[in-house]
């Protein structure tokens, strides 16, 4: 039996299965084995063949954006609106075949936009170009979730499913559980708040069947059974995401409203040119990331030409953005700003010291 079937087993086997106290464990069993196959089809490491493998475009910029939709919901039109590539766009499904890259520049960072084919249910079992595309979405920093307007409102979770299948998680943290193998001394399980969706039980027989019998794990969210083998498996991307709903043109003003107003949700219409603007900027605030402007001694600090990071990055991080030279030569940073300790004075710093938004930094060197 094939994988694929396999997992087409377990999902019917959970379907038939009553969920109640009683069947809680046996589930939670099956949704272990059932992710452990569906890690074994999509990891790029898997003999399955090549199916982790997204398209080849190599990522450039600050930031890889990508657009994940059904076919013709208008990902080739908004691409071609956004930036100064042109993907091309028809009426008709499936226009768009590979990766086509395109660059947004905005706030002076350089965000990539990719363009991929649209996807079909069942994408993330290989229907499809399914599994190229949303391999690719794997590697965004930010993914558009893109959607008809004007189609049924169960676009939206089809396509969190087929992304959910192939281990991406949309706006969600990682857990707060710290997890850690051992070579003896059996699992020690510590949790510092109450389980109210999953229980030690479940979570112990759940350790016995990856054969997990040394770890130490200390859980300390309230966390539920898939949360919990989310972290076993380990190789879970936690990605932001927006809901954009395109062809607004199209639907009464009531719907536009209603949609709106929903979260992660930005409501567009690529044809009249309506909140491309507002998208854009909301794409910005989503990536989180960290402009930071450089000064030289003596000099006022260069406005016009910030360098572009993404949240948590580093002096070192600022240095390899200038010059690969200036991290290796480094002496000492100045640091202005919020993420100065001393602010609005300057702090001097080490590589290794986090930088925030709106940072004026100094590198001295050897
Ligand atoms: N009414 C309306 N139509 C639009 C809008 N944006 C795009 N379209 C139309 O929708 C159709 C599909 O557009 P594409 O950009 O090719 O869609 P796609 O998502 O790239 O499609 P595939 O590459 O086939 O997956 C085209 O006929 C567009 O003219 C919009 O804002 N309003
Ligand atoms: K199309
Ligand atoms: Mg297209």
């Amino acid at each position: 039996m094939g994988i694929v079937e396999k997992i087409k087993e377990i999902e019917e086997e959970m379907a038939r299965t009553q969920k109640n106290k009683a069947t809680e464990y046996h589930l939670g069993l099956l949704k272990a084995k059932l992710a452990r196959y569906r890690a074994q089809l999509l990891e790029p490491a898997s003999k399955s063949g090549p199916a982790g493998i997204g398209f080849d475009v190599q990522k450039s910029g600050d930031a890889r954006v990508a657009l994940i939709g059904f076919p013709s919901v208008g990902k080739s039109t908004l691409l071609s609106k956004c930036t100064h590539t042109a993907s091309e766009t028809a009426a008709y499904e499936f226009t768009t075949l590979t990766a086509i890259p395109g660059v947004i520049e905005y706030q002076g960072a350089r965000i990539q936009l990719l363009d991929l084919p649209g996807i079909v249910e069942g994408a993330s079992q290989g229907r499809g170009r399914g599994r190229q595309v949303v391999a690719t979405a794997k590697t965004a920093d930010l993914i558009l979730v893109m959607l008809d307007s004007t189609k049924s409102e169960e676009q939206r979770r089809l396509l969190e499913i087929e992304l959910d299948t192939v281990g991406i998680r949309l706006n969600k943290r990682k857990p707060d559980v710290v997890f850690k193998r051992k070579t003896t001394g059996g699992i020690t399980l510590n949790t510092t708040v109450k389980l109210t969706k999953t229980d030690e039980k479940t979570i112990r027989t759940i350790l016995a069947s990856y054969k997990l019998h040394n770890c130490d794990v200390m859980i300390r969210e309230d966390i539920s059974t898939d949360e919990f083998i989310d972290v076993l498996i380990g190789t879970r991307k936690y990605i932001p995401c927006l809901y954009v709903y395109n062809k607004i043109d199209a639907i009464s003003l009531e719907l536009v409203d209603k949609l709106a107003r929903t979260e992660n949700t930005v409501v567009i219409s690529c044809e009249m040119d309506l909140n491309l603007d507002y998208l854009i900027e909301r794409i910005w605030e989503s990536l989180g990331l960290v402009k930071v402007y450089t000064k030289k001694r003596g000099e006022r600090p260069d406005l016009s030409d910030p360098v572009c990071l993404r949240k948590g990055a580093t002096i070192e991080d600022v240095c390899l953005g200038i010059h690969k030279s200036l991290a290796t030569h480094f002496r000492y940073g100045l640091v202005w700003g919020r993420s100065s300790k001393f602010a609005p004075h300057t702090q001097k710093v080490s590589l290794n010291h986090q930088v925030q938004d709106e940072d004026v930094v100094s590198v001295f060197t050897k």
